[in-house]
């Protein structure tokens, strides 16, 4: 490949943001969650978002989700405008595009991890198999557990194989090694950045830790609803490099 086509391919933009506001009102409170924030994704890579409690990232990552709508300024996902998307748009976008991983892991208590991963595949265009999904996170061997048998870090890595088994173009992380001491949370964390590597899945993850940037291709910083700045990492570091 040369250098020209690897840096179209590396500058394949996935998110568009523009002028992106929101305001919540509750009564006759309103708060600025997004003041404006201009940003890019880009196919394949990893972002990490960091910020303080209340900057900003679960607000900016719902809208580009589809989960929440802005209140003004544009956010595109590829072509399609997503602030003038319908709801049933909205809907098969969620389905069909976008996997999430959040701080809990929602696991259907009844249901094995295979079944767990199924539920999204059977609903999906082009799914993977559960089993291999399951694989990908290092979890062949535990596939006909129920939750209860697994520890915190494989439910989270169940999650993050349904996330991915239906092979959504971008994965949304919303403090996924929250509720995990380090350890844990770099095994986690392994597991995203093997899904990254294997299908090049853009992967979104939010994180007070700034420790975790070290894993980004680019680190957005949020402050106070804005962008504070956005940093490249020349070297990237392997999640188990990484210590706190
Ligand atoms: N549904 C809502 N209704 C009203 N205010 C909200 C709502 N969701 C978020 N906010 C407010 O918007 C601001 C941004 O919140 P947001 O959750 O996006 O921040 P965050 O950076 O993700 O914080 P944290 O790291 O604590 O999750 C905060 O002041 C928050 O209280």
């Amino acid at each position: 490949m040369n250098a020209n086509v690897a840096n179209t391919i590396a500058h394949e933009t996935i998110f568009s943001t523009r002028n992106l506001t929101k305001t919540y009102k509750m009564g006759v409170v309103e708060v600025q969650a997004l003041r404006g924030i201009d940003m890019e994704i880009y196919a394949s890579e990893i972002v990490v978002l960091l910020g303080a409690s209340g900057s900003g990232k679960s607000t900016l990552v719902n809208i580009l989700g589809g989960l929440d709508t802005a209140t003004a300024g544009q956010v595109h996902y590829r072509k399609v405008n997503l602030t003038e998307a319908s709801e049933s748009e909205l809907t098969s976008y969620r389905r069909l595009s976008v996997g999430f991983v959040f701080q809990f892991y929602n696991l259907i208590p009844s249901l094995t991890a295979r079944e767990n991963v199924a539920i999204v595949t059977e609903i999906a265009e082009h799914p993977m198999k559960p089993e291999e999904a399951l694989a990908l996170v290092d979890l062949e061997e535990r596939m006909d557990h129920f939750p209860a048998q697994l520890s915190g870090g494989e439910q989270q890595r169940v999650a993050i194989a349904r996330a991915v088994a239906k092979n959504p173009d971008v994965l949304l992380c919303d403090e996924p090694t929250g509720a995990l001491d380090s350890k844990t949370g770099i095994i986690v964390l392994k597991a995203l950045q093997k899904v990254n590597q294997s299908l090049g899945t853009a992967t979104v993850l939010i994180t007070h830790n700034v420790v975790i940037g070290g894993m980004a291709d680019r680190i957005i910083s949020l402050h106070d609803g804005k962008i504070a700045g956005i940093r490249e990492n020349k070297v990237k570091r392997l999640p188990e490099e990484m210590e706190w």
